[in-house]
């Protein structure tokens, strides 16, 4: 049959090692999604609603690296820009792919369902320019192979979500064929002349410095730039410390790791060797309200910042830089200094007195962490939702190869039962666990039913402490308070006739180790664990946090 547009995305998608696509159907998308599902590489994945899908191909590429989410117009993609908001932010190349109106309704000023119900079609278009970093509306079959490539293009260079729009009579319609991927996948390299004055400007900013240290931020994973760091610690020698949305981006098992810097919430003392330190490698960070405690943990000296594909110090600048190569350069011209690891060494805390409550104790949110510690394993992925769930999960010690992920820089609750499903399907041999608020759990409480459809045993702790215990802590007030579901029976209820999920309710200590134990043999489905605490029971952790990020919320206005 004829090669076609809808034929022209599917094997640029599945070039760029997309094997699952996340779809909802409209009637605007549906001979695209036929053309997608009839390429042999690609394995069309449904969601119950576009803003879960866009969630998990937010989850899939944090997996594979770059995901792809098909909706209808208007209706679907207006909440599918969820997902491609916290793509943006969290730096994930999701190409959005929206069905939009026959190229001939806006000429014969036709009304159309799902619009707005006036005569202009490209709000739609507009609104995605403002959350992508690069969006295309293809008006003309002969035009989709060069606006296809430049989305592609343009979200691999940025790690950020592109938007394609394309009208529902053409995605049938005759089109050329594809190119090498090369075209699309290929990295901007770094500058020589840049990279090397980069490096002697790095070099000039550790001359004389007597404690330097290395502070990892999230964008370190996104660059692709773990290994350089790494080499680049062990050729210096000193403590690296790693930002909590970075958590995970170095190994916790490492001699040279000294924990989760994020100011008086850090764990392993971070923060006392940070501010020891005379010379600060920031590698990918990114110093948020959140992630400075409100602006109370800044690093306090000047420091260089080695970013995505620039580097700039105290007095300089260098763009088209890579990370990886000024990582991997700069380790090789160091010299060695493991001062703050000397020094770390003698402030290090001891390791915390292991309690072992007896069975019959009520559960506590000390104890489900415990547990959960004992679940990781170098093939384990946790993902931690938004809340109580960041500092529980903050606090636990990765083992190697453990992965960790948590959208802290979007935020959305209920991100982590979508995510962990798209997820799940972009890496089949992880064991994934998943601990959530019950507030979170019930936003997105649908996409359990995929992890059923597709007999993923994912492993999710329901922290139920009856409501929005973040919030609560920030600013508390009857809006907080929740209506209490039974999330055992209501995931059970998933299963219709033909699924394995298991939905288990526990109030003690002696309870969450038996559901551990069956989640643990319950490999055709996911597990639901709801852990009843009380509403008050939340780290100390949140408490301090929420204190801080409450005042720098209420900063009076400058101007009156
Ligand atoms: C309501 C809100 N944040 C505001 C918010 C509101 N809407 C969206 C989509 N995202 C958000 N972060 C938050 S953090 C709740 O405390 C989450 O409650 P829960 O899941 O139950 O977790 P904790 O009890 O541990 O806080
Ligand atoms: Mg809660």
């Amino acid at each position: 049959s004829a090669f076609t547009v809808g034929d022209y995305l599917a094997e640029r998608l599945a070039q760029i090692g997309i094997r699952h696509h996340f779809v909802v159907p409209g009637d605007y998308n549906l001979i695209l999604l036929d053309k997608l599902s009839a390429h042999p590489k690609l394995t069309e994945v449904g969601c119950a609603n576009e803003l879960n899908c866009s969630m998990a191909a937010e989850g899939y590429a944090r997996a594979k690296g770059v995901s792809a989410c098909i909706v209808t117009y208007s209706v679907g993609a207006l909440s599918a820009f969820n997902g491609t908001g916290s793509a943006y932010a969290e730096n994930l190349p999701l190409i959005l792919i929206s069905g939009s109106p026959n190229t001939n309704d806006a000429g014969e000023f036709h009304l159309l369902h799902h619009t707005l119900g006036e005569h202009d079609f490209t709000y739609q278009y507009e609104m995605a320019k403002k959350i992508t970093c690069c969006a295309v509306s293809i008006n003309r079959a002969v035009e989709a192979p060069r606006l296809i490539d430049r989305a592609i293009r343009a979200a691999l260079i940025a790690r950020k979500p592109a938007y394609i729009e394309i009208p529902t009579n053409l995605s049938g319609a005759a089109c050329v064929r594809p190119g090498p991927p090369n075209a699309v996948t290929d990295p901007v390299p770094s500058d020589e002349g840049a990279l090397a004055a980069a490096i002697d400007r790095a070099a000039q900013y550790l001359d004389g410095k007597k404690k330097p240290i290395i502070l990892v931020g999230p964008k370190l994973r996104r660059a692709g730039a773990e290994k350089e760091l790494l080499k680049l610690a062990e050729a210096l020698g000193c403590s690296v410390a790693v930002q909590p949305a970075a958590k995970g981006s170095f190994p916790e098992d490492h001699p040279q790791f000294v924990g989760i810097f994020w100011g008086q919430v850090s764990t392993l003392a971070a923060d006392s060797i940070v501010h020891w330190a005379d010379a600060i490698i920031c590698a990918g960070t990114v110093f948020t309200d959140y992630s400075t405690v409100g602006w109370t943990a800044l690093p306090n000296i000047p420091h260089m910042v080695a970013e995505m594909d620039h580097v700039t110090f105290p007095g300089a600048h260098f763009s088209r830089v890579r990370l990886c190569d000024f990582l991997s350069k700069l380790a090789e011209i160091v010299t060695r200094n493991d001062s703050t690891m000397i020094e770390y060494k003698r402030l290090r805390p001891d390791p915390p007195i292991e309690r072992f409550p007896n069975a019959e104790e009520e559960l506590t949110r000390k104890e489900v962490s415990r547990r959960v510690q004992m679940l990781l394993t170098p093939k384990t992925s946790l993902f931690v939702e938004t809340g109580d769930s960041w500092f529980n999960g903050i606090q636990l010690r990765l083992p190697q190869g453990a992965g960790f992920e948590i959208e802290m820089q979007w935020g959305h609750i209920g991100w982590s039962i979508p995510a962990s499903f798209g997820y799940a399907l972009g890496k089949r041999d992880r064991k994934i666990v998943v601990m959530v608020g019950d507030g979170s759990f019930q936003v997105t409480a649908q996409e359990v039913s995929q992890m059923v459809r597709w007999n993923l045993p994912i492993i999710i702790l329901l922290m139920n402490n009856k409501g929005y215990t973040i919030e609560v802590e920030i600013h508390d007030g009857l809006y907080n308070r929740i209506k209490n579901w039974d999330y055992a029976k209501l995931v059970e209820a998933f299963n219709s006739t033909d699924g394995h999920a298991l939905g288990l309710q526990v109030a003690t200590v002696g309870e969450l180790a038996v559901a551990i134990e069956k989640a643990q043999g319950n490999t055709e489905g996911p597990t639901l664990i709801e852990c009843s605490l009380h509403q008050d029971d939340c780290s100390r952790e949140l408490i301090t946090w929420g204190h801080f990020v409450a005042a720098a919320n209420a900063r009076p206005p400058t101007h009156s």
